[in-house]
């Protein structure tokens, strides 16, 4: 297993490319699944998760092409997927590739609304909550789905095809609003999703869906309506910018000193933890090319954060924001209201020195002068990072372990923050 080394106490200063979004790749490239004709994608990420839902969409048939971008050409644009779902040879999303991932449970909408039916495992993925698939259960059976458990498969049925109906979530849900828009697209008649989630990779999905002849309007507010259409055709796009990792990469220049661009990045979706950054103390330009991010003298200061649904500060960030509170000149407070279970680093950076205390859904992190480094284990994809933050800012040597974590969802780390000068590199064992 791979682990990245780190030694502590460089400042960042470069340009650091940011890649496709990762939450917006995996649900377009299962909307692939709508359509009898290609639907073709740009700027997808190189992760683990993208070649791992590859694998399960190739189970069902699914033919997926990479085109262009090789010798010579620029290493750092995302790849283009040609996605081909003309022949659907199988219904079946088995338990030993969906385990491994939560967000491929979300074939379920589609192969249920173009198929007529679907058998997927439970999903897995981070272990940071129950994380249960109730929403999106009852949001399929409100379009008309018969939905049974069996032998941990969900097992959907819709012989007739989907109708069109009004689904209420009861909290807001990412993945559920996913599966209740690509079903409800090829349903009949209308939907309307109320409490629908508002994050900028539902807006992208929609878009892309909109592009292959679906109606949907209200994308990106609670409210979307949809006129389900018979067929959905073929489409171009291109994946929006990964705000998760815009922002991980700002938190650790924020966190080491220093001026970092990050190029291609759009500050229209991270608001919430750009302006919380401000407030930490680090500047921020927003410029033509992306994301301008600097830290030079001044101390971090401590700030407060509670997460939640988008526009407010993302949970996928909160990990890495608690990583550069554990050097702030004082006391802050991150309280967790997404995930029953998202403070498996806290130990962790404990390990480096951090000096946290866990009540309930609350850190309290005291700043210290000083964190040294030390052997650390990742546990999940973002409380990974933020062991590699708080390493960059460690004295001496931080050693990672559990690396395939990282590469779930940060493509390339090593290599983009090694050429901002971090002491950064992976060791293949
Ligand atoms: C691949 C992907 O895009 N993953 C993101 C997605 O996960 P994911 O879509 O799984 O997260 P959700 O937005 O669904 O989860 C929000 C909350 O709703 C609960 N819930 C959800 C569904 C359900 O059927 N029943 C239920 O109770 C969850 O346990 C959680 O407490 O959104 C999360 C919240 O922004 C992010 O942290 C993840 O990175
Ligand atoms: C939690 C995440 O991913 P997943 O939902 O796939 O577990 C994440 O991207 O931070």
């Amino acid at each position: 297993m791979d682990k990245i080394r780190i030694v502590g106490g460089r400042p960042l200063s470069g340009t650091i490319p940011i890649s496709g979004a990762k939450n917006a790749a995996l649900p377009l490239m299962i909307a692939g699944l709508l359509t009898e004709e290609k639907l073709t994608l740009e700027n997808v990420p190189r992760l683990a998760d993208v070649a791992l839902l590859q694998r399960i969409l190739g189970n069902h048939g699914v033919d997926i092409t990479t085109a262009g971008k090789r010798n010579g050409d620029d290493p750092h644009a995302g790849q283009t997927l040609e996605i081909d779902a003309r022949a659907i040879v199988d219904t079946t999303a088995p338990y030993d590739l969906v385990s491994r991932m939560r967000a491929s449970f979300w074939v379920v909408g589609p192969l249920l609304a173009r198929m007529g039916e679907a058998r997927v495992s439970l999903p897995g993925g981070c272990a940071i909550g129950t994380r249960p698939v109730d929403f999106h259960l009852d949001a399929l059976r409100a379009l008309g789905g018969e939905i049974d458990i069996d032998a941990g498969y969900v097992v959907a049925r819709a012989p007739k095809g989907l109708s069109g109906a009004r689904i209420v979530f009861p909290k807001v849900s990412v993945g559920a609003t996913h599966t209740a828009l690509m079903a409800a697209a090829l349903a009949r008649g209308e939907s309307v999703i109320e409490n629908a989630a508002r994050e900028p990779e539902i807006v992208d999905l929609a878009q892309c869906l909109v592009k292959m002849g679906a109606r949907i309007s209200g994308a990106g507010t609670s409210t979307i309506q949809i006129d389900g259409v018979a067929r959905l055709r073929g489409a171009r796009h291109a994946v929006l910018p990964d705000r998760i990792e815009t922002g991980t990469y700002a938190m650790a220049t924020a966190m080491v000193g220093g001026d970092v661009l990050l190029a291609g990045a759009s500050a229209t979706l991270l608001e919430s933890a750009l302006a919380t950054l401000r407030a930490a103390g680090a500047e921020i330009d927003v410029t033509n090319e992306g994301i301008r991010v600097q830290r030079n003298g001044a101390g971090i200061r401590p700030v407060d954060v509670t997460t939640a649904p988008f526009p407010g500060f993302p949970t996928d960030l909160q990990a890495q924001f608690m990583a550069l509170m554990t050097r702030a000149g004082g006391r802050s407070r991150i309280t967790e209201t997404i995930f029953e279970n998202r403070f498996m680093h806290v130990q962790e950076l404990a390990r480096l020195g951090a000096r946290i205390h866990l009540d309930g859904d609350t850190a309290t992190v005291e700043g210290v002068e000083r964190l040294k480094g030390a052997p650390v284990m990742a546990t999940d994809l973002r409380a990974s990072v933020s062991l590699v933050i708080a390493g960059l800012a460690a004295e001496g040597e931080t050693m990672v372990q559990r690396v395939y974590h990282l590469d779930r969802g940060f493509e390339r780390l090593e290599e983009k923050l090694a050429r901002c000068g971090a002491q950064i590199e992976r060791l293949s064992m």
